[in-house]
Formats: structure tokens, sequence, C-alpha cells
């Protein structure tokens, strides 16, 4: 992996105090079931935030509000002090890049296609020049070329640039994924489950990723439901129960809290404790 130093990607808006994101009473309801409850959320420049929570927590929900896939019921979404439209490909222009729980990759298309692809928002020349094939459009051509096989290089696949995504292992697609998501240059990343179905040693190498990524100036936002990656990376993490946010804070905050623990092994059924106290004392 390259450890070249890059500048952070998103430089307008920098005298701005405000944080990247801030998600304010985001509400999703579908029909008689609401699947996040009024959840407040914000990351700051070059953090590392994680989201995690049982499964059907609301937290790919939440991230669908984020990235505009799902208008919510209520509350707003901000980047970087703008409300953002609700539409995913102008959340992506603003400087919100995400990666998916299930891979979606274009299976036949190459390593390299797939990093291009993840670089239309950038790229300014239109259906016209591209029709034509003039010298502005090659010219822009040639640099997303070079911007991803940077990219490549970063993530350790530049030599496989040639090869279809769908003959790479499990992990290298991932890995893939999160390179075409970066292609759009953004400023915040959010990554859904980017372990999952990853091996031990897969995953350290994602951790490693994650902070590079970081290094590099962009800021993330990750759902895990591995509880080593989630406390080995972020600054912050907020948890989701039944689609409410009941904790955020530091490693030690949320691991202490009774109602994480409760959350996450099950509330004990009423007087449970006592009669399991009671069965102890008279054996
Ligand atoms: N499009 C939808 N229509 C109806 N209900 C939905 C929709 N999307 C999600 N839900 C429901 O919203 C709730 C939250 O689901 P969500 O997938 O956001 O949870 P999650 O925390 O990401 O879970 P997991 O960790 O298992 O991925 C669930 O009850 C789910 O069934």
């Amino acid at each position: 992996m390259s450890t070249q130093t890059v500048p952070a990607p998103r430089p307008a808006g920098t005298e701005n105090d405000a944080p990247l994101l801030h998600a304010s009473g985001v509400v999703m309801r579908f029909g008689g079931l609401t699947a996040v409850n009024n959840v407040d959320l914000t990351v700051n420049k070059g953090e590392i935030v994680g989201l995690i929570g049982p499964n059907g927590a609301g937290k790919t929900t939440f991230f669908n509000c984020l990235t505009g896939l799902y208008v919510p019921t209520e509350g707003t979404v901000r980047y970087q002090g703008t409300v953002l439209p609700p539409k995913p490909h102008l959340v992506t222009s603003a400087g919100i890049a995400r990666t998916f729980q299930n891979i979606r990759l274009f299976a036949n298309m190459t390593v390299l296609e797939n990093v291009l692809v993840g670089r239309h928002t950038r790229t300014k020349e239109g259906l016209f020049s591209a029709i034509l094939r003039g010298p502005g459009y090659k010219k822009a051509e040639a640099e997303s070329r070079d911007k991803a096989m940077e990219l490549l290089e970063f993530i350790g696949l530049d030599h496989k640039a040639e090869h279809l995504a769908r003959n790479l292992p499990y992990g290298e697609q991932r890995k893939l994924e999160i390179a075409r998501a970066m292609a759009s240059e953004p400023g915040l990343l959010l990554l859904d489950e980017p372990t999952a179905g990853m091996n031990p040693q897969e995953t350290r190498a994602a951790e490693e990723l994650v902070f590079a990524i970081r290094d590099k100036g962009i800021a993330i936002l990750v759902i895990e439901h591995d509880m080593r990656f989630i406390f080995n990376l972020c600054d912050r993490t907020a948890v989701l129960v039944q689609g409410q946010k009941i904790v955020e804070g530091d490693k030690e905050t949320v691991q202490n809290d009774e109602r994480v623990i409760t959350a996450y092994l099950g509330a004990p059924l009423e007087g449970a404790t006592e009669t399991a106290a009671s069965t102890e004392a008279d054996q």
C-alpha cells in the first residue's frame, strides 16, 4: 500500500467549523415500522466513527437516509453545513461515498473499469465530447485512468487492474468496492460492514486500510458487527437499538453501558436475575 500523503480532497469550506456530516432528527418510517427514530449524528473531519447495533437496529436504513437512497420521513442531513438533497448522485457529488453490505461490483468489468465507473461524478466531459472523443475528452480520460491506477496502487490491486472483478478473491472484491467509492474523491466515506465474510487476517488488513484512508484526509463512518474492529479503529461509536441511538462515546463508555450490554445479550426476563441468584445461594 502506498504511504504517499495526498492533500484532503475537498478543500472547499475548510474554514467552516461545521461538522463534516450533521444528521439531525432523522426518522425513517416504513408504514407502521419506525426503522430510524429521531437519530442525531455528527462526523468531524479526521474522525473514524462507528455505528453498531443488533440485527435490524436500523443501521443500514440510516446509511440509506444519509446517502439519498431513502428520503427520511423527518429530519435533515447536512454535509459541510449544507442540507443534502436526497438524491444519491447529488450526495456523491457533494462529497459522500459509500460501500454496501453486499458487494455491488460490475462482475464482468475489469478491476480498473470498476474504479473508473466510480469517477464519473468527478469528470466534467459531457456526452457530446465523449462521442467526438476530442482532445478534452482524451485528456480527462487519461487523468481518470491515472487517478484510478493510483487508487489501485493504494489498495494493493494495481497488479490486477486488467483482471475481471468476478475473478478476484472475496477480500479483494471488498477492497475494490472501497477503491471505487474513493474514486469519487469523497470527504466522507460510509462503509457498511466492510469486513463481512472476511477471515481474521483480511479483517486486520482492512483495519490498516481504514486508517490509511483516514490519513488521506477522508473521514469515515463505519457499520460493523466485529467489535474488535470497531474498538480498534473508532474515535467514537454510536449504538442504535430499535432505531434509536441509545449511547454514543468512546470505547469505554460504550463497552460499559448497561443498555448496550442488555441490547447485545438480550434483556433478562423479569425476575430472572433474582431467581438465578437465589438458585446459586440454594446450592
Ligand atoms: N425498504 C424497507 N421496507 C420496509 N422495512 C424495511 C426496509 N428496509 C429496512 N426495513 C426494516 O427496517 C428495520 C431496520 O433494518 P436495517 O436493515 O436498517 O437494520 P440493520 O441494523 O442494518 O440490520 P443488520 O445489522 O441485520 O444489517 C428492519 O426491521 C427491516 O426489516
